[in-house]
């Protein structure tokens, strides 16, 4: 079941207009900061809200004139809405009873459904009964028992504890490899969308900023928020040759000539070394920077700096020491030409 749909949706001092296609079997994930409209899209989706403009379509058939009930799609949402009064084993035989499945054979297909996520055991509980994973399960299931032809699930994982949710993130993968039908989640966590999508569209302010596989969008940033995402200093310039020139004069010099003329460079804070004074034999691109804040990161600490080029540099907590780090302190940085990465803008 193939998803095609073109969505506008305006709200008060907020426009949402994207594009958005899934392949059956596909799993898309909708990434974004804050308030960027990824739950706007999956409910416009769901038939929650009235699209503005636009049309939805799976296989060809249109969805949005449609009401919820009626498209056949299977919804996770964050809070799972469980029904607090009906056992895990009737939540998942609800939707299949609305559409007068009979009692015996909704009820034996949610225990198979239940029986799939691990939950053979937990049938009969109530959800205040549950875990939050098996909660999360149950409202899988509950979603997948009705045979949607295609899933939508908003930050499935965002209510559990970081234990609970790295087993229930492998578990969730299984389940969605298993899917036919097209899969549209939403999620602010980079690690879920990696870990569950095949492919990412990053969405901010309404727009779709970028879209492609985890290894493009990590490799090719394109715009700030997807940088800091995936942990790379990212700056727009100009190229002639190896040489990029930022909008204030700053200049990068790549390893590699440049075919377009607008490009984006990107390096990865490892790649910048700090040094007491200027360096010796300097390489190519090495400038003062003022340190701006130190912040744990991992192993290492993650250095802000300001001046000329704002840039971010991890250096190991022993280096921190032996240089002195902390705000205020003037250091030189440097950056190897073979570690900017130049692609067309
Ligand atoms: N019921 C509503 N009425 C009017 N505006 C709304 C409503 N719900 C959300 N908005 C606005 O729509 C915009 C997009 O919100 P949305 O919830 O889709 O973002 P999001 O990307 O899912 O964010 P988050 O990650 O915080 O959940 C925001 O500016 C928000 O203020």
């Amino acid at each position: 079941m193939s998803l095609a749909a073109s969505i506008t949706v305006r709200r008060d001092g907020f426009t949402l207009d994207v594009e958005l296609t899934a392949e059956p079997g596909e799993v898309v994930a909708l990434l974004g900061p804050n308030g960027a409209g990824k739950t706007t899209t999956l409910r416009a989706l769901a038939g929650l809200l009235q699209l503005d403009a636009g049309e939805i379509t799976l296989d060809g058939v249109r969805l949005d004139p449609l009401p919820p009930e009626q498209r056949r799609i299977g919804v996770v949402f964050q809070d799972y809405l469980l029904f607090p009064h009906l056992s895990a084993l009737d939540n998942v035989a609800f939707g299949p009873r609305c559409r007068r499945v009979p009692r015996a054979e909704a009820r034996q297909n949610a225990q198979k459904w239940l029986d799939r996520v691990g939950l053979a055991d937990h049938v009969r509980k109530k959800p205040r009964q549950l875990s939050g994973g098996q909660a999360q399960r149950v409202a899988l299931a509950r979603a997948l028992a009705s045979e949607p032809r295609m899933l939508l699930l908003d930050e499935p994982l965002a209510a559990l504890d970081a234990r609970t949710r790295l087993d229930t993130r492998a578990q969730l993968r299984g389940h969605l490899a298993a899917f036919p039908g097209a899969t549209v989640l939403v999620t602010h966590d980079p690690l879920d969308a990696l870990m569950l999508a095949d492919r990412l569209v990053i969405i901010e302010d309404g727009r779709v900023v970028q879209t492609g596989d985890a290894a493009t969008i990590t490799a090719e940033p394109r715009t700030d928020y997807v940088a800091r995402l995936v942990g790379l200093n990212l700056y727009h310039g100009r190229a002639d040759g190896t040489t990029v020139t930022l909008p204030d004069g700053f200049t990068l010099i790549t390893a590699s000539a440049s075919s377009a003329s607008a490009v984006f460079v990107a390096f990865p804070p490892s790649a910048v070394s700090l040094y007491p004074s200027r360096p010796d034999g300097s390489p190519r691109n090495t400038w003062p920077a003022t340190v701006m804040s130190v912040s744990r990161q991992g192993g290492s600490l993650r250095i802000e700096l300001g001046g000329a080029l704002p840039v971010a540099a991890d250096v190991t907590p022993a280096a921190a020491v032996h240089l002195g780090l902390e705000p205020g302190r003037e250091v030189w940085a440097s950056v190897k030409a073979t570690e900017v990465r130049a692609y067309q803008a």
